[in-house]
């Protein structure tokens, strides 16, 4: 969260009008990916709108013929007794069939515009659809390190809203196109009457297109700025209202603060889109009064041309209805391709989020991975530091960690062994020195595999609101169906007694966010995920303090289990808890991101370093 300084960009991005222009380089993609998600309804809906485009044209203009047909009749005076007569008499006809054409054509129009409307909708949603589906896709592939990026995150976040909230950018880009065809069908009708008509049109548009295209450039900007605020709404909701923290937030009386916190922020950014809407409003105002100063004008030059005799009573009709639908129809085309512009713009947020790279991926000709591992992983020179961190998180790493062996790592608070953990299982990579594996860097093997080989359980491990077997199964989700496997791997973490427990046993949802959901203490939560590790069969099992919230009991019975089990295997334990750190082969001690000391428990104690320190300070608390 930005606290009480928040920063804003000096000069709001991308708001100038040529930047706007050039986010139309981001339709052609777009359109190809609409077009990629269904050829079929992509044709439908193009062929069905250019019918459609037509006919507003055509029905004025059998509109002309029925007024002129009808003063026809009239000057004729072809007057009969009564209406049966007179159709009989076949001076009807021509009328008649008229009005029919221009029902149909209503008709037409209608259903036309029904079942485009569909096409677009379902065509819109399938786009969604697949666009969610690839930045699920590529969120995944991204590192770590780009996670913990808030820019990245605020982009993913736009993108996210972009796929969500945006879908209508086709039906109006289609629609644009379409009302472009029937601008034309109504410009060459004017033209052929009367051309000078189409210069007034164009005075009168010439503000309202401008004033548009301004206004929206200004929403984006200000809806780019506050995407961070934004973002922390959505959080300040979220931990405001869900069980995970319901509790906490309850006990320390934290609602009013999260409301209050929620109500300036809601209000500041409610100020900035208030001072838009007024300008915009204001302005709006008066370019459209501009506009239909142009049209009455036009209307009163066609009314007087009529009188002097230069066009018929359909002719009256027809250009004035023409000159006020292509006003309506242009100034729609204006206003909606600066908000197609506008929706290009956010487009760009989707299609940059899709070009960060990861760092950290398979080289082109992976090394097979070694089965077994035989020399072990051998740290040389090995230092990180976390982006924008001024401090190494670990520097000068120099050890070996054997194959087989169970090593240990001890240290206090922010000491680095989390972020040895990461590296070991690259989320990260080294900023300096490297890491082998049997003899070669890690980057030379396939990440995938690297991965599949490593069973990692970290402190904050993920608590699954999925069943319990699931919960196991995450572990390897490859072997969901393995109920055998499954059962198994909560044997060997003790999870199958908390599991006994529950009402519906292995299919029991948990956690209390789905109907029926039960939830679990701390200490069963771990058996549960210190199970994945056993699930997932690897060479390489790191447990990161998953134990903290075991019982003194539990954790000793579990690294019992964990020695036994994971016999031949290689294995890193971090725990405070000594009575665990005791059982491994070997433990280094690391202090401020440096090893201090490395050696079994006896010789460490023997040493009387650090180690032996740290553990008479806990030996003295149970005394
Ligand atoms: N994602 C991160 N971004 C920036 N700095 C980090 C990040 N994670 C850890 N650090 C910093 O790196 C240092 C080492 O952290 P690490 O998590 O490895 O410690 P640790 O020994 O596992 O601590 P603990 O016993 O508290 O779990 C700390 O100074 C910490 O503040």
């Amino acid at each position: 969260m930005g606290g009480g300084s928040r920063h804003r960009p000096e000069s709001p991005p991308k708001q100038s009008l040529r930047e706007r222009f050039v986010a139309m380089r981001n339709l052609p993609p777009f359109l190809r990916g609409v077009w990629q998600t269904s050829p079929f309804l992509s044709v439908s809906t193009i062929v069905l709108r250019l019918l459609r485009a037509l006919l507003p044209v055509v029905t004025l203009y059998v509109g002309k013929l029925i007024i002129d047909e009808v003063t026809h009749l009239i000057r004729a005076g072809v007057l009969h007794g009564d209406l049966s007569a007179w159709w009989n008499s076949g001076d009807l006809n021509r009328l008649g069939g008229l009005l029919l054409l221009e029902f149909a054509l209503a008709v037409g129009a209608d259903i036309l515009g029904r079942i485009v409307a569909l096409i677009d909708s379902l065509l819109s949603e399938l786009y969604a659809n697949t666009t969610s589906v690839q930045l699920m896709e590529h969120a995944a592939s991204l590192d770590l390190e780009d996670f913990e990026d808030a820019d990245l995150q605020d982009r993913l976040d736009r993108a996210r809203r972009q796929v969500a909230g945006r879908s209508s950018l086709l039906s109006q880009l289609l629609g644009q196109a379409q009302d472009i065809v029937t601008i034309i069908s109504f410009a060459v009708g004017l033209a052929v009457y009367a051309p000078w008509l189409i210069v007034l049109l164009l005075v009168a548009l010439v503000p309202v297109f401008i004033g548009e295209l301004h206004f929206n450039a200004q929403s984006y900007a200000v809806n780019y700025q506050w995407t961070p605020e934004r973002r922390e709404l959505d959080y300040l909701r979220m931990i405001g209202a869900s069980a995970t923290t319901a509790k906490e937030v309850k006990s320390f009386g934290l609602n009013r603060f999260l409301i209050d916190r929620y109500r300036v922020l809601s209000q500041s950014i409610y100020r900035a889109n208030r001072t838009i809407a007024l300008r915009r409003a204001g302005w709006g105002g008066l370019f459209t009064t501009i506009g239909t100063i142009g049209y009455y004008a036009a209307y009163a030059i066609i009314a007087f041309r009529t009188v002097q005799g230069h066009f018929s009573i359909g002719d009256l009709t027809f250009l004035s209805a023409s000159f006020r639908r292509l006003r309506t129809l242009l100034e729609g085309l204006l206003v909606g391709f600066s908000q197609v512009a506008g929706q290009a713009l956010y487009l760009d947020d989707l299609f940059s989020f899709f070009l960060i790279k990861p760092e950290i991926f398979t080289p082109e000709h992976p090394r097979p991975f070694p089965h077994p591992i035989r020399e072990g992983f051998v740290f040389e020179n090995v230092g990180f530091r976390y982006p924008d961190a001024e401090r190494w998180a670990v520097r000068h790493l120099n050890f070996h960690l054997r194959a087989g062996e169970v090593l240990a790592l001890v240290g206090e608070n922010g000491a680095g062994k989390t972020t040895l953990v990461k590296l070991l299982s690259r989320l990260y990579d080294p900023d300096e020195g490297r890491i082998l594996l049997d003899g070669h860097p890690l980057a030379e093997y396939d990440l995938q595999e690297l991965r599949a080989n490593i069973g990692v359980i970290f402190q904050d491990f993920v608590r699954y609101y999925l069943s319990a077997a699931d919960n196991i199964a995450v572990g390897r989700i490859e072997a969901r169906e393995d109920v055998s496997r499954i059962e198994a791997s909560a044997r060997r973490s003790m999870a199958n007694e908390v599991i006994d427990r529950l009402p519906k046993g292995y299919q029991q949802m948990l956690g209390k966010l789905f109907k029926g959901g039960v939830d679990l203490s701390g200490g069963e939560w771990q058996k549960i995920a210190i199970a994945r590790a056993y699930m997932r069969d690897a060479q390489l099992l790191i447990l990161d303090e998953p134990t903290a919230a075991l019982d003194a009991r539990s954790e000793y019975e579990v690294f019992q289990r964990f020695k036994e089990l994971s016999h031949g295997k290689t294995a890193v334990i971090i725990s405070h808890r000594f009575s665990t750190v005791r059982m491994a082969d070997r433990i280094i001690v690391l202090n401020e991101g440096r090893i201090e000391e490395v050696g079994s428990h006896e010789e460490l104690i023997e040493k009387s370093g650090h180690y032996a320190e740290l553990f008479e300070l806990q030996a003295a608390g149970y005394r």
